[in-house]
């Protein structure tokens, strides 16, 4: 896949199947190749862990990497300040997952949440960004509420991106790329519309051409 696109079109995410595969090689792989890469690894543990789980992320040369909001404060700072002790020259977007894209307001009551997607993510967001967090991932459905209460000082990366007419999957809080950018996404994250496509550059230049 790698080989068929360009890094002056897209970035590319690292995730837990092929990071699991493949281990830190396929990151060098994709940066020799130019591509700029979001690991994508949503560390989720006691405070020490985690920040040492994103030190060792950083020291690979990631453009971004992310935590569990739901890890805590605590969690979210230990983060920050081990990449601050790094001093690197770049250092990574550090990025906290609110509440996952593929769960419904139904789901997150039956786990014992007390409210829908929309009130978590909101309360997750404020927590993230208190905590030092560059942004959060959430589903688009909820970009525009947090660009009005946040502005410029939260990035927002959205997957549950789905083109009109193409299969939902799992996801369940689903956005058009277009409509993702209008309420105010920062990075699109699109899967298996891309991966799973008989054409996958095509649909990409498909989905770049729908945004401009
Ligand atoms: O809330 C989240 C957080 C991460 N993801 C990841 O994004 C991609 C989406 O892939 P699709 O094929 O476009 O559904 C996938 O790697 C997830 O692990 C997410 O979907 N939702």
């Amino acid at each position: 896949m790698a080989d068929r696109l360009d890094p002056a079109m897209c970035r590319v995410k690292v995730g837990k199947e092929l990071f699991t595969c493949a281990g830190p090689s396929v990151v060098e792989a994709l940066q020799s190749k130019g591509f700029d890469v979001f690991l994508d690894l949503k560390f989720h543990d006691i405070p020490n862990t985690t920040s040492k789980a994103v030190a060792a992320a950083a020291r690979l040369g990631v453009w971004m990497v992310n935590v569990h909001a739901s890890g805590g404060r605590r969690m979210m700072e230990a983060c920050r300040e081990e990449l601050e002790r790094l001093q690197l020259d770049r250092s990574p977007l550090l990025i906290a997952v609110t509440v996952l894209t593929s769960m419904s307001d139904e789901e997150l009551l039956e786990i014992g949440y007390k409210s829908g997607a929309a009130e978590m993510v909101r309360h997750l967001a404020a927590l993230s960004v208190d905590s030092g967090m560059d942004g959060v991932v959430c589903s688009a459905q909820e970009a525009a509420m947090l660009k009005q209460s946040h502005g410029i000082n939260i990035k927002l990366v959205t997957p549950g991106i789905r083109p009109e007419n193409s299969d939902v999957n799992d996801q369940r809080r689903i956005v058009t790329p277009a409509q993702a950018v209008q309420n105010g996404s920062d990075y699109l994250v699109i899967g298996r519309p891309i991966t799973q496509a008989a054409e996958p550059v095509n649909v990409l230049e498909t989905i770049i051409a729908s945004l401009n």
